[in-house]
């Protein structure tokens, strides 16, 4: 459905007289199959958009080939635009009609008739918690409502691709598990290949088959959440010692599963792999020495954790900014 190689795109900047160039993605292949749900993660300003936008015909790549759904991005642009839907991160700029028209308006334009339309489109209102909101100006809406009217455009004409640019954020807790439940149906029940763009981990790890990573323009990370939680980092084991004074000791005998440890009071953590196999025997050995335990803490590597092992930044701290944002709109929101 995606096959993407070597896609580049540099922006050309002027502050002043001085110019930049930013290579915001340099060097880019992916493949998609049918059928498949893949998340698209990095850290801000990593290339993620700018991919979206050169793969839905938006930006032209500087370098580089991709065909979706069949078709050239570059020669064959209608024919991938016809295709495809997409959600972008910033929203659609609606005309000053009502809602249910501006969905009837971009429904016909894909060819489908009024019948076809209107009954789609009050499913998905329906779906995305918009009932009774059919005659509403779009401009009177708040940003969750807008944002979910945004969805409801890029799924109206029942694309069978589908690309979603940060599809929840602004939405609240209850509206973001509504959508997830229709990501996941747009593949279930209509068989649809979706690639989405998240900063959310809990998102990607709900509904994403396979996860991309992308830093610095470049793809870093290619494979299923398990596995990159398997291959990046261990298990993150933490023992607390009942004596203080034999915390050393302890630490001496983590080490020789960790490699590395941190030891704070009277605790001692470090990364084991596999810990389910190797705990039991460590534990072993702490009791044959006579270290007796407080406690021990076994935690399985989060998404969070490979990113910040590939990037050396935590999505976590996206997240947050993204939550900013989210609260900005829903203020802005509450103000209109
Ligand atoms: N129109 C533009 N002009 C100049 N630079 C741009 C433009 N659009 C994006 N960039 C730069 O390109 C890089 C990649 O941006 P992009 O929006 O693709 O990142 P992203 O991964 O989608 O980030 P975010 O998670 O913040 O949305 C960034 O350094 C960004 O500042």
């Amino acid at each position: 459905m995606i096959e993407a190689r070597g896609l580049v795109h540099v922006f050309h900047t002027k502050q002043g007289k001085e110019k930049t160039e930013v290579r915001a993605v340099d060097g880019v292949d992916l493949d998609v199959a049918e059928g498949e749900v893949v998340g698209f993660l990095g850290p801000n300003g990593a290339g993620k958009t700018t991919t979206l936008r050169m793969l839905t015909t938006l930006l032209t790549p500087n370098e580089g080939t991709a065909k979706v759904a069949g078709y050239d991005v570059v020669t064959q642009s209608e024919d991938v635009r016809r295709s495809i839907g997409y959600v972008s991160q910033t929203g659609g700029v609606f005309s000053g009609a009502r809602a249910g028209d501006e969905v009837m308006d971009h429904g016909m334009l894909y060819g489908r008739t009024k019948a076809e339309v209107e009954k789609r489109g009050k499913e998905l209102f329906e779906q995305l918690q918009l009932d009774g909101l059919w005659t509403r100006m779009p401009r009177n809406m708040s940003g969750g409502q807008k944002r979910r009217l945004d969805i409801v455009m890029g799924l109206i004409h029942e694309p069978t691709l589908v690309f979603l640019d940060e599809p929840t954020t602004g939405l609240d807790p209850q509206a973001r598990a509504n959508l997830w439940e229709h990501i996941s149906d747009l593949r279930s029940k209509r068989g649809a290949t979706v690639l989405l763009t998240t900063h959310y981990l809990d998102e990607a790890d709900a509904l994403a088959d396979r996860i991309v990573v992308i830093d610095q323009g470049r793809i870093v990370a290619n494979d299923t959440s398990a596995n990159l939680k398997a291959q990046v980092s261990g298990d993150l084991v933490t023992l607390e010692v009942a004596d203080a004074t034999r915390i050393g000791a302890a630490a001496d005998q983590l080490k020789s599963l960790a490699g590395e440890v941190e030891i704070a009071a009277n605790t001692v953590s470090g990364r084991v792999a596999r810990a389910g196999r190797a705990v039991p025997g460590l534990l072993r050995e702490l009791d044959r020495t006579g270290i007796e335990l407080e406690s021990i803490e076994v935690v399985r590597p989060t998404l969070d954790d490979v990113f910040l092992t590939l990037t050396g930044r935590s999505l976590r701290d996206a997240e947050a900014a993204s939550d900013a944002v989210d609260a900005a709109a829903v203020e802005e929101g509450a103000a209109r």
